[in-house]
């Protein structure tokens, strides 16, 4: 049998929390070889920020937050690309990539594409791309077997941040993703500087490579995330940078493992700042040229394991009081601290 498979390349970009997905996808978008991409995003937390943070928002991002793909929300996911679709004449896309959350199992996501049948003869997922961080992958990969499952399904491995980590422990992570998966490619990624082709061209499977879709792999693992929650906070008024760090100081210190993950947007004196936490690791901030949207004010989310709403609002309290002093000054309809937990 001769021909071109007509049906839409769908990218599935998998990895742990704050590994370093959104980065790469920023990049992709980027270099924009292969593109254009229709892109989905889904997040954990109710309040989405991977858009905002992806560099480049236009028509084409579908944010699907409040849960993880795999759970929460995965019936949707083929309706979203169904009503891609549809509108693909008004707005054309030769690929689609899924950033999953980084809490989702890969597996109950490649399911439908093979059992919905409307969905299989319009798409076929060519890639599943895991990133592991290089610095938290070895420890994430022995403490939450949704890690192994992202590694095990992949068919590119993406490591980053090896440019933060010692060569030592990268070594080590290598030989553990190999142990766990000896047919996908590793590549070192730095910051998300990838070259599309290498990313995105299709995997040639051995013949002994576990099949993707089969029984296991494809099941799903009911409360594989209710111990973590996202607690979303948002500030009008403006923030000091150093009483952010303070605030994260507070969080760490006091909760330290149980702390998953933190990014946010904040307004720090004006100025747009891109936020992230991972672990205990704040990473550098970034201040952006402009706001990525009308909203200008503070939107924090912490993901952690068994915390409350009140454990988060107290280590943020600091920030509440700089912002209502601020606002007191300026503004008193303005500056009110808000901490939201749905999880
Ligand atoms: N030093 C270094 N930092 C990186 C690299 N890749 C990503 N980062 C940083 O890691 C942080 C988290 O990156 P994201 O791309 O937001 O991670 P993510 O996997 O999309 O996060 P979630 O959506 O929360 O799961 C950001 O501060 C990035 O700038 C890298 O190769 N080196």
């Amino acid at each position: 049998m001769t021909g071109v498979d007509p049906r839409l390349p769908v990218t599935l970009l998998t990895g742990f929390l704050g590994s370093g997905k959104t980065t790469l996808l920023s990049g992709l978008l980027r270099e924009n070889a292969s593109g254009p991409f229709a892109i989905v995003i889904n997040e954990f937390g109710e309040v989405a920020l991977d858009q905002d943070l992806v560099g480049r928002v236009d028509g084409q991002v579908t944010v699907m937050s409040g849960g993880c793909l795999c759970c929460a929300i995965g019936g949707d996911l083929a309706a979203t690309l169904l009503d891609l679709h549809k509108r693909r004449a008004a707005q054309p896309f030769a690929r689609v990539v899924i950033e999953t959350s980084g809490l989702a199992d890969p597996g109950p996501l490649l399911a439908p594409f093979a059992e919905d049948i409307r969905l299989a003869r319009l798409f076929r997922v060519d890639g599943v791309v895991a990133v592991v961080d290089a610095l938290q992958g070895l420890r994430e990969l022995g403490r939450r077997r949704v890690c192994i499952k992202q590694v095990a399904l992949a068919d590119r491995i993406v490591l980053s941040k090896s440019d933060i980590a010692a060569p030592l422990a990268v070594s080590r992570l290598r030989d553990r993703l190999t142990e766990i998966n000896p047919f996908a490619p590793q590549l070192i990624v730095s910051h998300g500087v990838v070259d599309s082709g290498w990313l995105l061209q299709p995997p040639v499977r051995p013949a002994a490579a576990p099949a993707r879709q089969c029984a296991d792999n494809a099941r799903h693992e009911p409360g594989h995330a209710d111990d973590i929650a996202a607690f979303c906070l948002t500030f009008d008024a403006p923030l000091r940078w150093d009483s952010f760090v303070e605030a994260w100081t507070r969080l760490t210190d006091a909760h330290g493992d149980a702390i998953l993950r933190l990014k946010g947007l904040l307004d720090i004196e004006g100025h747009p700042v891109a936020v992230h936490g991972v672990r205990r690791l704040l990473h550098p901030p970034e201040t952006l040229a402009q706001w990525p949207d009308a909203a200008h004010g503070s939107r924090l989310v912490v993901i952690a394991e068994d915390l409350t709403d009140a454990d988060v609002r107290a280590c943020f309290s600091g920030l509440d009081d700089f912002a209502e002093t601020r606002a007191s000054s300026t503004d008193a309809a303005r500056g009110v601290g808000q901490v939201r937990c749905i999880g």
